[in-house]
Protein backbone atom coordinates (compact mmCIF):
# COMPACT_ATOMS: atom_id res chain seq x y z
CA UNK A 1 0.00 0.00 0.00
CA UNK A 2 1.59 3.26 -1.09
CA UNK A 3 -0.83 5.48 0.82
CA UNK A 4 -2.02 4.81 4.37
CA UNK A 5 -4.56 7.59 4.55
CA UNK A 6 -5.96 9.92 1.97
CA UNK A 7 -8.48 12.67 1.47
CA UNK A 8 -9.65 13.47 -2.03
CA UNK A 9 -11.17 16.91 -2.53
CA UNK A 10 -12.70 16.85 0.90
CA UNK A 11 -14.96 19.70 1.89
CA UNK A 12 -16.54 20.00 5.34
CA UNK A 13 -19.08 22.60 6.32
CA UNK A 14 -20.55 23.37 9.71
CA UNK A 15 -23.64 25.36 8.80
CA UNK A 16 -22.33 28.37 6.94
CA UNK A 17 -18.72 27.80 8.09
CA UNK A 18 -16.46 26.24 5.50
CA UNK A 19 -14.00 24.36 7.75
CA UNK A 20 -12.28 22.44 4.93
CA UNK A 21 -12.29 23.51 1.32
CA UNK A 22 -11.42 20.77 -1.20
CA UNK A 23 -8.47 19.27 0.68
CA UNK A 24 -6.55 16.46 -1.00
CA UNK A 25 -3.82 14.90 1.12
CA UNK A 26 -1.91 11.61 1.04
CA UNK A 27 -0.15 10.12 4.05
CA UNK A 28 2.38 7.47 3.13
CA UNK A 29 3.71 4.63 5.28
CA UNK A 30 6.46 5.64 7.69
CA UNK A 31 5.84 9.37 7.40
CA UNK A 32 5.70 11.74 10.35
CA UNK A 33 3.63 14.64 9.10
CA UNK A 34 3.15 17.89 10.95
CA UNK A 35 -0.07 19.78 10.34
CA UNK A 36 0.47 23.43 11.04
CA UNK A 37 -2.01 26.25 10.98
CA UNK A 38 -3.58 29.01 13.05
CA UNK A 39 -6.67 28.60 15.24
CA UNK A 40 -9.67 27.64 13.16
CA UNK A 41 -7.61 26.58 10.12
CA UNK A 42 -9.34 23.20 9.95
CA UNK A 43 -6.69 20.93 11.52
CA UNK A 44 -8.97 19.23 14.05
CA UNK A 45 -11.69 18.85 11.44
CA UNK A 46 -9.24 17.05 9.18
CA UNK A 47 -8.16 14.71 11.98
CA UNK A 48 -11.80 14.06 12.93
CA UNK A 49 -12.53 13.06 9.34
CA UNK A 50 -9.55 10.69 9.25
CA UNK A 51 -10.55 8.96 12.49
CA UNK A 52 -14.22 8.68 11.58
CA UNK A 53 -15.62 11.13 14.14
CA UNK A 54 -16.99 13.31 11.35
CA UNK A 55 -18.00 12.72 7.76
CA UNK A 56 -17.09 15.00 4.87
CA UNK A 57 -19.76 17.17 3.30
CA UNK A 58 -18.26 16.13 -0.04
CA UNK A 59 -15.18 14.27 -1.21
CA UNK A 60 -13.77 10.99 0.10
CA UNK A 61 -11.65 9.91 3.05
CA UNK A 62 -9.77 6.63 2.96
CA UNK A 63 -7.79 5.08 5.81
CA UNK A 64 -5.82 1.81 5.64
CA UNK A 65 -7.52 1.01 2.36
CA UNK A 66 -11.05 1.37 3.75
CA UNK A 67 -13.49 3.82 5.22
CA UNK A 68 -12.86 5.38 8.64
CA UNK A 69 -16.56 4.66 9.35
CA UNK A 70 -15.65 0.95 9.45
CA UNK A 71 -14.78 -0.18 13.01
CA UNK A 72 -12.40 -2.80 11.62
CA UNK A 73 -10.44 -0.05 9.87
CA UNK A 74 -10.41 2.04 13.04
CA UNK A 75 -8.74 -0.80 14.95
CA UNK A 76 -5.61 -0.13 12.92
CA UNK A 77 -5.36 3.49 13.97
CA UNK A 78 -4.68 5.34 17.19
CA UNK A 79 -5.88 8.81 18.11
CA UNK A 80 -5.48 11.42 20.80
CA UNK A 81 -8.07 14.16 20.45
CA UNK A 82 -7.36 17.77 21.37
CA UNK A 83 -9.32 17.38 24.58
CA UNK A 84 -9.51 14.04 26.30
CA UNK A 85 -11.52 13.30 29.42
CA UNK A 86 -10.06 10.36 31.34
CA UNK A 87 -11.98 8.43 34.02
CA UNK A 88 -10.66 9.86 37.29
CA UNK A 89 -11.35 6.84 39.49
CA UNK A 90 -9.46 4.26 37.42
CA UNK A 91 -5.79 3.56 37.98
CA UNK A 92 -3.35 4.21 35.13
CA UNK A 93 -2.72 0.50 34.55
CA UNK A 94 -6.44 -0.28 34.61
CA UNK A 95 -7.21 2.31 31.95
CA UNK A 96 -4.42 1.07 29.69
CA UNK A 97 -5.77 -2.49 30.06
CA UNK A 98 -9.33 -1.30 29.39
CA UNK A 99 -8.36 0.54 26.20
CA UNK A 100 -6.02 -2.25 24.99
CA UNK A 101 -8.82 -4.79 25.39
CA UNK A 102 -10.59 -3.21 22.40
CA UNK A 103 -7.75 -4.17 20.06
CA UNK A 104 -6.69 -7.58 18.72
CA UNK A 105 -3.02 -6.57 18.84
CA UNK A 106 -2.09 -5.01 22.17
CA UNK A 107 0.96 -3.06 23.18
CA UNK A 108 2.89 -4.37 26.19
CA UNK A 109 1.64 -2.27 29.12
CA UNK A 110 4.99 -1.77 30.82
CA UNK A 111 6.74 -0.89 27.58
CA UNK A 112 3.97 1.52 26.61
CA UNK A 113 4.07 3.35 29.95
CA UNK A 114 7.88 3.40 30.00
CA UNK A 115 7.92 4.87 26.51
CA UNK A 116 5.97 7.88 27.75
CA UNK A 117 7.82 8.10 31.06
CA UNK A 118 4.77 6.90 33.00
CA UNK A 119 6.26 3.65 34.30
CA UNK A 120 6.17 4.70 37.96
CA UNK A 121 2.50 5.68 37.80
CA UNK A 122 0.89 2.36 36.89
CA UNK A 123 -0.91 2.06 40.24
CA UNK A 124 -1.81 5.73 40.58
CA UNK A 125 -5.42 6.86 40.35
CA UNK A 126 -5.92 9.07 37.30
CA UNK A 127 -7.70 11.77 39.32
CA UNK A 128 -4.46 12.31 41.24
CA UNK A 129 -2.23 12.82 38.22
CA UNK A 130 -0.91 16.23 37.19
CA UNK A 131 -2.24 17.82 34.01
CA UNK A 132 0.97 16.92 32.18
CA UNK A 133 0.84 13.30 33.32
CA UNK A 134 -2.79 13.02 32.20
CA UNK A 135 -1.92 14.42 28.80
CA UNK A 136 0.97 11.98 28.38
CA UNK A 137 -1.36 9.14 29.36
CA UNK A 138 -3.95 10.32 26.81
CA UNK A 139 -1.25 10.25 24.12
CA UNK A 140 0.10 6.86 25.27
CA UNK A 141 -3.40 5.40 24.88
CA UNK A 142 -3.30 6.16 21.15
CA UNK A 143 -0.58 3.52 20.92
CA UNK A 144 -2.33 0.87 23.08
CA UNK A 145 -3.56 -1.19 20.10
CA UNK A 146 -0.20 -1.28 18.28
CA UNK A 147 -1.59 0.93 15.51
CA UNK A 148 0.00 1.42 12.11
CA UNK A 149 -1.15 4.98 11.94
CA UNK A 150 -1.59 7.53 14.73
CA UNK A 151 -3.36 10.89 14.75
CA UNK A 152 -2.38 13.30 17.50
CA UNK A 153 -4.24 16.61 17.83
CA UNK A 154 -1.97 19.07 19.64
CA UNK A 155 -0.36 16.33 21.73
CA UNK A 156 1.82 18.56 23.88
CA UNK A 157 -0.56 21.41 24.67
CA UNK A 158 -0.11 22.47 28.29
CA UNK A 159 3.04 20.41 28.87
CA UNK A 160 6.25 21.81 30.33
CA UNK A 161 9.53 21.37 28.49
CA UNK A 162 10.49 18.12 30.22
CA UNK A 163 7.11 16.45 29.73
CA UNK A 164 7.06 17.62 26.13
CA UNK A 165 10.45 16.03 25.51
CA UNK A 166 9.29 12.75 27.09
CA UNK A 167 6.33 12.79 24.75
CA UNK A 168 8.46 13.60 21.71
CA UNK A 169 10.72 10.64 22.58
CA UNK A 170 7.70 8.33 22.70
CA UNK A 171 6.45 9.56 19.31
CA UNK A 172 9.93 9.31 17.80
CA UNK A 173 10.33 5.71 19.07
CA UNK A 174 7.06 4.73 17.37
CA UNK A 175 8.15 6.43 14.17
CA UNK A 176 11.62 4.82 14.30
CA UNK A 177 9.91 1.41 14.31
CA UNK A 178 8.12 2.30 11.08
CA UNK A 179 4.96 3.85 12.54
CA UNK A 180 3.14 6.62 10.68
CA UNK A 181 2.03 9.79 12.46
CA UNK A 182 -0.03 12.85 11.63
CA UNK A 183 0.15 15.45 14.36
CA UNK A 184 -1.11 18.97 14.68
CA UNK A 185 0.73 21.54 16.67
CA UNK A 186 0.90 25.21 17.48
CA UNK A 187 4.46 24.69 18.67
CA UNK A 188 6.61 25.30 15.68
CA UNK A 189 9.67 23.84 17.31
CA UNK A 190 7.63 20.68 17.75
CA UNK A 191 6.96 20.36 14.04
CA UNK A 192 10.60 21.16 13.30
CA UNK A 193 11.84 18.69 15.92
CA UNK A 194 9.61 15.79 14.88
CA UNK A 195 8.30 16.04 11.37
CA UNK A 196 10.01 15.66 8.04
CA UNK A 197 6.98 16.89 6.16
CA UNK A 198 4.93 19.94 6.99
CA UNK A 199 1.44 20.59 5.72
CA UNK A 200 0.44 24.19 6.26
CA UNK A 201 -3.31 24.72 6.49
CA UNK A 202 -5.10 28.05 6.48
CA UNK A 203 -8.77 28.89 6.07
CA UNK A 204 -9.59 25.27 5.30
CA UNK A 205 -7.08 24.90 2.50
CA UNK A 206 -3.65 23.32 2.15
CA UNK A 207 -1.34 26.28 1.62
CA UNK A 208 1.88 24.31 1.45
CA UNK A 209 2.97 20.67 1.68
CA UNK A 210 6.71 20.11 1.77
CA UNK A 211 9.80 19.77 3.95
CA UNK A 212 10.45 22.44 6.57
CA UNK A 213 13.42 23.62 4.54
CA UNK A 214 11.49 23.69 1.27
CA UNK A 215 8.75 25.76 2.83
CA UNK A 216 11.27 28.26 4.08
CA UNK A 217 12.90 28.39 0.64
CA UNK A 218 9.55 28.69 -1.08
CA UNK A 219 8.46 31.60 1.02
CA UNK A 220 11.93 33.09 1.03
CA UNK A 221 11.26 35.56 3.79
CA UNK A 222 14.11 36.85 5.96
CA UNK A 223 14.34 38.29 9.40
CA UNK A 224 16.13 41.62 9.63
CA UNK A 225 17.00 42.39 13.23
CA UNK A 226 18.62 45.42 14.72
CA UNK A 227 18.85 47.64 17.78
CA UNK A 228 16.90 50.90 17.42
CA UNK A 229 14.91 53.08 19.80
CA UNK A 230 12.41 54.07 17.15
CA UNK A 231 11.82 53.15 13.53
CA UNK A 232 9.76 54.85 10.85
CA UNK A 233 7.24 52.92 8.75
CA UNK A 234 9.30 50.79 6.36
CA UNK A 235 8.14 49.17 3.11
CA UNK A 236 7.68 45.41 2.72
CA UNK A 237 7.54 44.54 6.43
CA UNK A 238 5.29 41.49 6.80
CA UNK A 239 5.59 41.28 10.59
CA UNK A 240 7.55 42.94 13.37
CA UNK A 241 8.15 42.60 17.07
CA UNK A 242 10.58 43.67 19.81
CA UNK A 243 12.43 41.12 21.90
CA UNK A 244 15.46 41.38 24.20
CA UNK A 245 16.11 44.98 23.18
CA UNK A 246 16.12 44.16 19.45
CA UNK A 247 13.60 44.91 16.73
CA UNK A 248 12.82 41.98 14.42
CA UNK A 249 11.36 42.71 11.00
CA UNK A 250 10.17 39.97 8.63
CA UNK A 251 10.41 40.79 4.95
CA UNK A 252 10.62 39.14 1.54
CA UNK A 253 13.05 41.83 0.34
CA UNK A 254 15.74 42.46 2.98
CA UNK A 255 17.97 44.43 0.56
CA UNK A 256 15.29 47.01 -0.10
CA UNK A 257 14.40 47.17 3.56
CA UNK A 258 18.00 47.95 4.54
CA UNK A 259 18.29 50.60 1.80
CA UNK A 260 15.08 52.26 3.04
CA UNK A 261 16.25 51.97 6.64
CA UNK A 262 19.50 53.80 5.85
CA UNK A 263 17.61 56.38 3.75
CA UNK A 264 15.22 57.08 6.60
CA UNK A 265 18.12 58.35 8.71
CA UNK A 266 16.95 56.33 11.75
CA UNK A 267 19.70 55.54 14.26
CA UNK A 268 20.37 51.81 14.52
CA UNK A 269 23.11 49.29 15.28
CA UNK A 270 23.80 45.55 15.28
CA UNK A 271 22.08 44.80 11.94
CA UNK A 272 21.57 41.09 11.22
CA UNK A 273 19.77 39.33 8.38
CA UNK A 274 18.81 35.70 8.97
CA UNK A 275 16.64 33.00 7.43
CA UNK A 276 13.26 32.81 9.13
CA UNK A 277 11.84 30.38 11.59
CA UNK A 278 8.96 28.28 10.36
CA UNK A 279 6.55 30.55 12.19
CA UNK A 280 7.70 33.56 10.23
CA UNK A 281 7.63 31.60 6.96
CA UNK A 282 4.12 30.42 7.73
CA UNK A 283 3.02 33.92 8.57
CA UNK A 284 4.25 35.05 5.18
CA UNK A 285 2.34 32.27 3.39
CA UNK A 286 -0.91 33.17 5.10
CA UNK A 287 -0.32 36.88 4.51
CA UNK A 288 0.17 36.18 0.79
CA UNK A 289 -2.98 34.06 0.72
CA UNK A 290 -4.97 36.77 2.44
CA UNK A 291 -3.79 39.35 -0.07
CA UNK A 292 -5.19 37.19 -2.89
CA UNK A 293 -8.67 37.15 -1.39
N1 LIG B 1 -18.73 21.39 15.67
C1 LIG B 1 -18.59 22.55 15.03
N2 LIG B 1 -19.62 23.36 14.80
C2 LIG B 1 -19.50 24.53 14.14
N3 LIG B 1 -18.32 25.00 13.67
C3 LIG B 1 -17.24 24.25 13.88
C4 LIG B 1 -17.30 22.99 14.58
N4 LIG B 1 -16.06 22.46 14.63
C5 LIG B 1 -15.25 23.35 14.01
N5 LIG B 1 -15.94 24.42 13.55
C6 LIG B 1 -15.41 25.56 12.81
O1 LIG B 1 -14.66 25.06 11.71
C7 LIG B 1 -13.46 25.81 11.54
C8 LIG B 1 -12.25 24.89 11.66
O2 LIG B 1 -12.13 24.47 13.02
P1 LIG B 1 -11.06 23.41 13.49
O3 LIG B 1 -11.35 23.11 14.93
O4 LIG B 1 -10.98 22.28 12.55
O5 LIG B 1 -9.71 24.28 13.38
P2 LIG B 1 -8.28 24.02 14.02
O6 LIG B 1 -7.29 24.33 12.95
O7 LIG B 1 -8.22 22.66 14.61
O8 LIG B 1 -8.21 25.12 15.15
P3 LIG B 1 -7.45 25.09 16.58
O9 LIG B 1 -6.01 25.22 16.27
O10 LIG B 1 -8.01 26.29 17.27
O11 LIG B 1 -7.81 23.81 17.24
C9 LIG B 1 -13.51 26.92 12.58
O12 LIG B 1 -14.07 28.06 11.97
C10 LIG B 1 -14.44 26.36 13.64
O13 LIG B 1 -15.10 27.41 14.35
Amino acid sequence: MTVLARTVEVTRRYGSTLALDSVSLDIRPGELVGLLGPNGAGKSTLINLFVGLRRPTSGTVEVLGGSPADPLVRRGIGVTPQESGLPEVLRVGELVDFVSAHFPDRADRSELLARFDLGDLVKRQIGGLSGGQKRRLAVALAFAGNPRLVFLDEPTTGLDVEARRALWDGIRAFHAEGGTVLLTSHYLEEIEALAQRVVVVGQGRVLADDTVQAIRDMVGVRRVSLVAAELPELPGVIAHHREDGRVHLVTADPDRLVVELVRSGAAFSGLEIRPTSLEEAFLAITAKEASHV
